[in-house]
């Protein structure tokens, strides 16, 4: 299958590509079709209706395509009050990973250090939603950026079961943790499942 993804961020087209090329699949970013469009503002309801918006979107742009958006964000135990849904506007003032990586391990200092890390994919076709997929990781906040496999969150995200950032652990090793490649496998089982919905 060949997927259309309705993103402006790099990063995140790269890791949706490698997670969806597991699956022999192909993600496009919707840029190769059409010329850059600014999506419409991210609300604060849910990540599911972040994500079903931007592929909507593109989706009534592109109907006979399956267009996929991605809507991801950290919920810190310490600071519920920030973040989240709000990951990518509450990060406006720190532009790089390292500087938002910073950022998130001076808010933990000498709090309870757990976060949740969400990611929703929405997938749509003929400009309605076939399905919206999430996935959850649980874990630490290192008190220090560790590792030279990623950057930004990676290098700060110590999950549950592990000792180590998803940053130093190979790819390999960090997959299995990556909410982005579980949400990816749960829409792909999904599409495979149900082949006459699109
Ligand atoms: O180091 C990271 N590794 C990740 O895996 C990751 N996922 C999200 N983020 C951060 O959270 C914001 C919300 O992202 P987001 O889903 O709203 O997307 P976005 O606004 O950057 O792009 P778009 O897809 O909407 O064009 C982004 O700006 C990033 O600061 C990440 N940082």
């Amino acid at each position: 299958m060949q997927f259309v993804v309705a993103s402006h961020n790099h990063d995140k087209i790269e890791e949706l590509q490698r997670s969806f090329r597991v699956c022999n699949n192909e993600v496009i970013p919707y840029t190769d079709l059409l010329p850059k469009i600014k999506f419409p503002p991210e609300g604060n309801r849910s990540y599911e209706k972040n994500a079903s918006d931007k592929a909507l979107f593109i989706s009534k742009l592109l109907p006979d395509r399956l267009v996929i958006a991605d809507d991801s964000g950290l919920l810190l135990t310490a600071r519920p009050e920030i973040l989240g849904v709000r990951t990518a506007r509450d990060l406006t003032d720190y532009p790089t990973p390292h500087q938002y990586a910073q950022h998130i391990i001076r808010l933990v200092q000498g709090k309870n250090r757990t976060f949740i890390m969400q990611t929703s994919i929405a997938c749509a076709h003929q400009g309605k939603i076939i399905k919206v997929v999430d996935d959850t990781l649980k874990g630490q906040i290192a008190s220090t950026e560790r590792g030279i496999n990623g950057e930004g969150f990676s290098r700060i995200l110590i999950p549950r079961d592990s000792t180590k950032t998803l940053a130093q652990m190979t790819f390999n090793e960090s997959y299995p943790y990556l909410t982005r490649a579980r949400a990816a496998e749960k829409l792909i089982r999904f599409l495979k499942e149900n082949r006459d919905q699109c």
